[in-house]
């Protein structure tokens, strides 16, 4: 009330929340690196629109599908920019390329209409030789090391999205790109959020501290990230060229894309403009990619630990169509026979949804919704988590059960009514559609090719309660798995040669 009464609200009320505290706003009993959790205690309490500060950023968070299609979907000429203080903070670190982070805007346009050109849904099946390259290696190396499996997945996803950006083929050990982009992108998700956000804006001395003093990591972190963006934007992209210009660059994204800019233009600054879009986004697509990706794969390993019969019925449909003593590895046209599977891909994406708050967007000007007063600049946070955890659709939405997406019929592809994971309006992921046949490619393989079994000791119920979390936009389960084959290593490896 008090705060309402300080500032022009246009006779509307701020949205339902938490008492401020003075100063620091709602920052005390929120885990920064875990947000969703308290968002989401807030939206028990207060509904599906929310309301706080932190410090003095106006925060709003949305807790339902509905809410988030009225604002995010149908008022998108308000609610497609990002919030100016994270802006800021990608700045400082040198990372205004990343699409993923662009203010709404002529160049975010641009990047949209390049994503979209490589990766709208009829385009991306061109990708499937080297999803399904990358998951036999990764069958491989699972069989080779199962407990560094983080390790694997990781490289499974980085590899895919850099040969398809770039036909740039990631080492199997210790590939120093791969060291580099690790680094970087450890920071990203640590720091480009929000509620980080907030706090720089609160005391821009963050920004001005020397590097040398303890406490200080915020500006290490940005000189650190100042110093590998041009390796990250540039390196992979200058291989492209020089590949190009020797005549042995295979097809990748970025190629066909250069080489569609004389047929789009003949003025040399715009070609520039295209040419530097090109390499902005492809930088921003392994970033976006990798994590994620690799994420989903370690909450797929969980439910399967966790939820033993469901594992038993995947792997009875998997070998219903390709035959118990492994007669031949799954492929593509599998996936259509396959409708469990596909119902386990989706519960996967719903149950624990990796980015668990999405991506924040940020009101361009006042707006009134259902009566409630949302202010210009303030920060639009969809809690794809909570979403998740509605009831009313999903119920029991703390177990996995993939039966809840079997109703709609067998095997249709795509994230259908889980969409809300992949975000909003204009927004929206663009990976969508390349995410969902990796992920077919790894899951079905994992199953065929192992048994997943919960570690002796590891005592976790099947509401993963108390299972460890890292932090940050996006996130992932820390937990041991055994994979125990379920065919031995020749046979899979003699398939894998016979198949490839
Ligand atoms: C499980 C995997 C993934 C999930 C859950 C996911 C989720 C999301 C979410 C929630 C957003 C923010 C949308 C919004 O602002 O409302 C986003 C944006 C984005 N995603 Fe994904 N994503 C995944 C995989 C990928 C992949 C594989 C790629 C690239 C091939 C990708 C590329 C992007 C890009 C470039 C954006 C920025 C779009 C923009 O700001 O306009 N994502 N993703």
């Amino acid at each position: 009330q008090s705060l309402q009464r300080k500032r022009n609200t246009k006779g509307h009320p701020l949205p339902p929340g938490p008492p401020p505290l003075p100063f620091v706003g709602n920052v005390i009993g929120i885990d920064l690196d875990h947000p969703w959790f308290a968002y989401s205690r807030w939206g028990t309490e207060y509904g599906e629109i929310v309301y706080t500060r932190l410090f003095s950023q106006d925060i709003v968070i949305i807790n339902s599908e509905r809410v988030a299609h009225d604002l995010l979907d149908r008022r998108s000429h308000n609610y497609s920019t990002r919030p100016p203080g994270l802006v800021h903070v990608l700045d400082f670190f040198s990372h205004d390329y990343s699409t993923t982070f662009l203010p709404y805007s002529d160049k975010l346009k641009l990047h949209r209409r390049i994503f979209h050109e490589a990766f709208h849904l009829k385009a991306v099946s061109s990708f499937r030789p080297i999803q399904m390259r990358n998951t036999r290696s990764l069958i491989l190396n699972l069989l080779t090391s199962p407990e560094v499996y983080g390790t694997h997945f990781n490289v499974f996803s980085t590899s895919i999205i850099m040969s398809i950006m770039y036909d740039y083929a990631i080492a199997p050990v210790d590939d120093p790109f791969l060291a580099l982009v690790d680094r970087s992108l450890e920071i990203d998700i640590k720091l480009f959020r929000p509620e980080v956000a907030a706090v720089v804006t609160q005391f821009p001395i963050l920004e001005k501290l020397p590097p040398w003093l303890p406490g200080a990591s915020f500006v290490r972190d940005a000189i650190f990230q100042r110093t590998l963006v041009p390796m990250i934007v540039d390196m992979p992209f200058e291989h492209v060229k020089t590949n190009m210009a020797a005549g042995t660059a295979a097809p990748s994204v970025v190629s066909d894309a250069l080489k569609r800019i004389p047929v789009k233009t003949k003025d040399e600054g715009e070609a520039a403009v295209l040419e530097k879009g090109i390499k902005e986004s492809s930088a921003t697509a392994y970033a976006a990619a990798s994590g994620s990706t690799m994420s989903a794969l370690c909450v797929f390993l969980l439910a399967m630990i966790l939820y033993p019969e469901v594992q038993t019925r995947a792997q009875a449909e998997i070998d219903s169509i390709i035959g118990e003593t492994l007669e031949r590895l799954p492929d593509w046209d599998d996936r259509a026979s396959m409708p469990y599977i596909n119902a386990i891909i989706l519960e996967t994406l719903r149950w624990f949804p990796v980015a668990p708050l999405g991506v924040a967007h940020a009101a361009v000007n006042d707006d009134i919704y259902e009566g409630y007063y949302i202010p210009k600049g303030a920060t639009i946070i969809p809690n794809a988590w909570f979403m998740a955890r509605n009831p009313d659709k999903f119920p029991n939405p703390t177990r996995f059960i993939p039966e809840r997406h079997m109703s709609k019929g067998p095997s249709k592809p795509g994230p259908d009514d889980i969409s809300f994971v992949f975000g909003f309006g204009r927004r929206v992921c663009v990976g969508r559609h390349v995410v969902d046949a990796s992920l077919f490619a790894a899951v079905v393989h994992i199953l065929t090719v192992f048994r997943l079994e919960r570690a002796p000791g590891w005592n976790i119920g099947p509401d993963a309660e108390g299972v460890e979390w890292t932090g940050g936009l996006t996130t992932h389960p820390v937990f041991p798995c055994i994979f125990t084959p379920r065919h031995t290593k020749e046979r899979v490896s003699q398939l894998i040669k016979m198949q490839s």
